[in-house]
């Protein structure tokens, strides 16, 4: 299990990608690389998490989904971490608690597509998040309208930043966020599973269909 927390030092600019990574897919290499340029971040950690306190079933070991994260990120400004295993933390509210005492004078963003802003207001604490930190939502197809027209983004509204101000978010006092519109990826952690699955189920029929010599 990853142990330990990254360097970070007062004023560097850090945006937080928290997801499941079961597994990691280019959909996350991509809005990481969005986030870094459009919101003038210095760095992107990714918090791979014990497990989304919203979702029934458990994900992969976590050591398996972060080894995996490692192999695929290129990008030396991507940080993989398991902060959220090492702090023992597993709702939002709690980590960036933590991180931002624990990282005074760092920078930190939440990050996420738009299909978490959908639901953000089922989170818990989810204005004490809004307050905590600047948040920077990145386009995701088919989520761009539920989001747009979300609880959260209803109630925050008067905290939005305009598109072409995206790279003050991470210098402006929370509550602020801001939607980006990227070039659209259609990756999904969860597509790539039912594609394993469909793959292994064909295998098996395959299998059972043999005739032995
Ligand atoms: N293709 C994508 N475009 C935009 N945002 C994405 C994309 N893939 C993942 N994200 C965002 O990355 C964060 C972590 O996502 P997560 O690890 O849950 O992957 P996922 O593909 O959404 O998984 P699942 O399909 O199991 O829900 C979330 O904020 C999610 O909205
Ligand atoms: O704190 C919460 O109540 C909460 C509810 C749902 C999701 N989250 C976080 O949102 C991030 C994305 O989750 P997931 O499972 O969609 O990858 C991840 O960091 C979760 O811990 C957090």
């Amino acid at each position: 299990m990853r142990q330990g927390f990254p360097i970070a030092t007062p004023g560097l600019r850090v945006g937080l990608l928290g997801g499941s990574f079961d597994p990691a897919h280019e959909g996350h290499i991509h809005i990481s690389e969005y986030a870094l340029s459009r919101f003038g971040l210095d760095r992107v950690w990714w918090l791979v998490s014990p497990g989304n306190p919203l979702k029934p079933h458990g994900p992969a070991p976590l050591d398996q989904r972060i080894s995996f994260a490692d192999e695929l990120v290129q990008d030396p400004r991507i940080v993989v971490t398991g902060l959220e295993t090492t702090l023992g933390t597993r709702m939002t509210v709690d980590t960036l608690r933590r991180l931002t005492a624990l990282y005074p004078g760092v920078r930190f963003v939440w990050l996420m597509g738009s299909d978490n802003l959908a639901q953000f207001s089922q989170w818990d604490e989810w204005r004490a998040i809004a307050d905590l930190v600047p948040i920077g939502v990145i386009a995701r197809p088919g989520s761009r309208l539920s989001a747009k027209f979300s609880v959260a983004a209803r109630v925050l509204a008067r905290y939005r930043l305009p598109e072409s101000r995206a790279s003050a978010l991470a210098s402006t006092p929370p509550p602020a966020w801001v939607m980006i519109d990227v070039p659209l990826n259609y990756l999904s952690s969860s597509a790539i599973r039912a594609a394993r699955r469909a793959k292994t189920a064909r295998r098996r029929r395959k299998n059972a269909g043999a005739t032995p010599e």
